[in-house]
């Protein structure tokens, strides 16, 4: 049985020309870049062509960029950084449905006497700009809100964003882990001032991102020790991850066109598809500012796992917005913030597409997903007593 992958909101397909890059530096490449002997040298050549390749895509100067472990590490360095390099300041805001990456470092910081603020979302996903716009002032260090959703794809308004918190003099910091590659990104035309970007969402490598910190902006070093990526992040360089980076990259600069209209295209098809054929479902999320391959569909009364389970039969991989998957038994934080009642927030189901996706695939769960949900909708309780 082939595996039908829509899941690529959690991880991707690494693509065959990321990997046939990163293979030599292995084995027959495997020098230090920082060594002296040219062994070493020609590492670091190719690790400079991999940070302009990461430029080139987000429209920035390589020199602001900086790589990471991935993004989780970007966020957390990006919140811990810009306290650290502004210590008179005591405010972070942040928003309800950011990744944990973001919220649970947010909230980390309330201890150490900072003011952590949550801003809310409507029942579309879409952020409380006038909520922002009453808490940014003169204490506040930080305002880190993410540029699009990984569950539901809805994407902020980002450079409404940076203006509001460059207003009272605090940086902007977004986890756009979802959005690069996805959509397009122009620093040059931007007022972000930190951006974070995880290789392994856009068909590149597991555990290495980046951190985009715009020139002039004041961030203290997380990761301390040696002198490597000029003195901001210390650790010998994940060289084979960096140049699957670069290519990934690469790729996606020259695939972001396709992202937009056939990947779009089939998530608009396998959408409409769904709501047709199966009763009390509905689309979580801003349907007008979505990335192109997510969409979160809740299945009213029944269980989010059980769909997922009856799917996995198929060899259809998706994920649930309901949380027993992730070892809690809350439904999704971002669900919830939005209002979804619990009755449907236990049934989400979040299908991300990618470029490697077909038609074929797409047609196959339109095919097999209904009955799945009128079954399991026989078996509920809950689902008999609304047919
Ligand atoms: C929005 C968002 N931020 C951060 C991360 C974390 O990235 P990484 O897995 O590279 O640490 C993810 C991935 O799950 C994500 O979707
Ligand atoms: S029972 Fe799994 S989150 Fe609801």
């Amino acid at each position: 049985m082939d595996t039908i992958y829509l899941d690529n909101n959690a991880t991707t397909q690494v693509a065959e020309e990321v990997f046939a890059d990163m293979k030599p530096y292995f084995t027959e490449y495997y020098g230090n870049p920082s060594s002296m002997h040219t062994f070493g040298g020609q590492v670091g050549r190719k690790l400079t062509e991999a940070r302009n390749r990461c430029a080139s895509l987000i429209g920035c100067d390589p020199s602001e960029i900086t790589f990471t472990s991935g993004g989780t590490e970007s966020d957390n360095w990006a919140i811990r950084g810009i306290l650290a390099a502004t210590p008179n300041r005591r405010k972070i805001i942040t928003s309800r449905v950011e990744h944990p990456a973001v919220l649970t470092m947010s909230r980390s910081m309330a201890p150490h006497g900072y003011n952590v603020v949550e801003i809310d979302v409507d029942e579309n996903g879409r952020l409380d700009i006038d909520q922002l716009e009453k808490e940014v002032d003169e204490d506040t260090a930080l305002v880190t809100i993410m540029w699009a959703n990984n569950e539901t794809g809805t994407i902020f308004p980002v450079e409404k964003i940076a203006e509001t918190a460059h207003n009272s003099g605090a940086v902007f910091h977004t986890d756009a882990v979802q959005a690069v590659g996805k959509i397009p990104v122009d620093m040059a035309e931007s007022k972000i001032d930190l951006l974070s970007v995880s290789g392994h969402k856009l068909h590149g490598p597991k555990g290495i991102g980046f951190l985009y910190v715009r020139k002039g902006v004041m961030l203290r070093p997380f990761i301390k020790g040696g002198h490597q990526e000029s003195g901001r992040r210390a650790g010998t360089e994940n060289t084979a991850g960096i140049i699957g980076l670069g290519k990934a990259c690469q790729l996606a600069e020259q695939n972001i066109e396709k992202e937009n209209t056939e990947v779009k295209r089939l998530r608009d098809k396998l959408e409409a598809g769904l709501l047709e054929k199966c009763p009390h479902a509905f689309v979580n999320g801003d349907s007008e500012n979505r990335l192109p391959n997510t969409t979160s569909i809740s299945f009213e009364y029944i269980e989010g796992e059980a769909i997922l389970l009856m799917l996995d039969k198929y060899g259809i991989c998706a994920s649930s917005g309901s949380a027993c998957t992730s070892g809690s038994l809350e439904p999704s934080h971002v669900l919830r913030a939005m209002g979804v009642p619990f009755t449907a927030a236990h049934g989400s189901i979040r299908f991300s597409l990618s470029i490697y996706n077909n038609e074929n695939e797409i047609d196959k769960v339109i095919e097999v997903m209904p009955p799945v949900i009128k079954r399991l909708r026989e078996l509920s309780p809950f689902g008999r007593r609304q047919k």
